[in-house]
């Protein structure tokens, strides 16, 4: 392999940092020198968990949150246009001072939402590629939509046959579409603008390279639907201990947003075989109230044991969400509701049954590896489409429907449950996928395996590009 230095830039967010911490520790076991750009912040969570690696270097800039994540109240556009500025300024040094030491930039790879990062590649003439950390199916959506190939309207919502046939794509409804593009989209930030210029700055490159954190046999048709973009399957990006095995060190991403503790392993331990439902939302997500109170219900109703991760209050907030739970006390009686865990420590656990998900992309390909089958519980951005795929085409989960002011109920979440974990056809079935895709996720990723080949090529082809 000719040597290559890689440039990796990345949001501090728990599901930009993981695929790219992964996609880092992939190139350096392929002897390629990197240098990981992100914030302050995110550089303090991973300097404390990951153990230095030769030919990883850590670079940090102050996106001016320096002590955690941006606060809920702060104004998304500012922070995107800080980052920008700060984060083009901060790569330009990088760039040159590489090149002054003799090691110079032979690619830039920069994640999700950070467009102006290939712009900084193109002053410099140095070739850059997009990690794209969501399913093809997801950039091929906006593609589409941004190219005018469809349009959606509030009627088209409203409308329950309404459908769209893309290229490459299932047939999809409105509620399958990227949150963001939907014109009841009721957050207050819609990140749409920034997933449109995504795609336009990949529009004006000849050559446009994107990584996908997918692999062939998953997307086979999604990966190639595009053809302008070359579209390039190179995950699942995950720790190696619950993938090849290669690395049995590599037991975490290494950039945890919230200390954990062990109790739950113990808890687990004393659990039967795939009994155990496992809830958890992600790393950003904050439900309301009642719909808290509902998944709480479910869970109980189930008559199941259960982990429940309400993330730990950030800013120094003391009482936990869960505490404001009316029936706080059965539920620590019937299951344990944590801060944090590792997730894909507890997802890998024998007594594992079922994984209640917010179907974020990172946990999505986590149940694929560990083979649980899910009930997807979407909330907005792709998690919706995610969702529709892992009910319709993956088929390792059910779909919680929500009522007409958009709450899952009690006993709607339970009949999930029951669907997955019951000894009916249909829960068989998801077992069976869920056992499927485990095996395909581990034959891409493994040496030779079709993300392993894809990966090398790309890279070998950079490395002799830059001789
Ligand atoms: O207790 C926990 C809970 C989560 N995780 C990890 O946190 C990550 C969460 O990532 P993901 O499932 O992708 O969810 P979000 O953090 O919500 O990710 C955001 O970013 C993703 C990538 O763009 C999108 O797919 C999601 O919709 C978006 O919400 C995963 O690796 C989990 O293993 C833990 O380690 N412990």
């Amino acid at each position: 392999m000719v040597h290559c230095h890689i440039l990796l830039v990345t949001l501090p967010a728990q599901g930009h940092v993981n695929p790219s911490l992964q996609l880092a520790k992939r190139l350096i076991q392929m002897d390629v020198e990197v240098t990981f750009a992100t914030s302050l912040s995110a550089h303090r969570r991973m300097t404390k968990t990951t153990r230095p690696l030769k030919g990883f270097n850590f670079a940090a800039f102050s996106d001016g949150n320096d002590d955690g994540l941006p606060r809920s109240d702060t104004d998304p556009n500012q922070y995107m246009s800080k980052i920008r500025n700060r984060g083009s300024q901060f790569l330009k040094e990088i760039i040159k001072a590489s090149a002054n030491e003799g090691r110079p930039i032979t690619c830039l790879v920069y994640s999700l939402l950070l467009p102006w990062a290939a712009e900084v590649a193109r002053e410099f003439h140095i070739p850059a590629a997009l990690l794209w950390i969501q399913p093809a199916t997801v950039l091929d959506i906006y593609y589409y939509y941004f190219h005018g190939f469809f349009d959606i309207n509030v009627e088209n919502c409203k409308d329950p046959s309404w459908s769209i046939e893309l290229p490459g794509l299932p047939l999809v409804k409105s509620h399958d579409l990227p949150s963001y593009i939907l014109p009841s989209n009721s957050n207050k930030f819609n990140p749409l603008q920034f997933f449109k210029e995504q795609v336009e700055t990949v529009d004006e490159e000849t050559n446009p390279i994107i990584l996908v954190n997918s692999f062939d046999a998953l997307e086979p048709e999604a990966l190639k639907a595009i053809d302008k973009y070359n579209l390039i399957g190179i995950g699942p990006l995950i720790p190696s201990a619950f993938l090849d095995g290669n690395d049995p060190t590599d037991t975490s991403f290494g950039g945890d947003l919230f200390d954990k503790s062990n109790t739950y392993i113990e808890w687990l331990n004393s659990k039967p075989k795939s009994s155990v439902v496992y809830v958890s939302f992600g790393s950003i997500l904050s439900l309301p109230k009642r719909q808290m109170e509902e998944i709480a219900r479910g869970l109980l109703k189930s008559c199941r044991p259960f982990l429940w991760v309400v993330k730990a209050k950030e800013n120094g907030e003391e009482e936990r969400e869960v505490d404001k739970l009316n029936c706080i006390e059965e539920l620590e009686q019937q299951g344990m509701v944590v801060p944090w865990c590792s997730q894909l420590e507890v997802l890998s656990h024998p007594s594992l049954g079922c994984f209640v998900t917010h179907c974020g992309w990172n946990s999505t390909l986590e149940s694929f590896v560990t083979g649980v089958p899910v009930v997807a519980f979407p909330h907005w951005s792709d998690q919706t489409t995610n969702a529709k795929m892992i009910e319709d085409v993956w088929k390792t989960g059910v779909r919680v429907k929500p009522n007409g002011e958009g709450t899952v109920e009690d006993d709607k979440l339970k009949q999930c449950i029951e669907m997955v974990m019951g000894g009916g056809e249909r829960g068989e079935e998801m077992r069976r996928n869920a056992k499927k895709w485990k095996d395909l996720a581990r034959e891409a990723i493994r040496e030779g395996g079709s993300s392993d080949k894809n990966l090398t090529a790309f890279f070998k082809e950079i490395g002799e590009d830059s001789r």
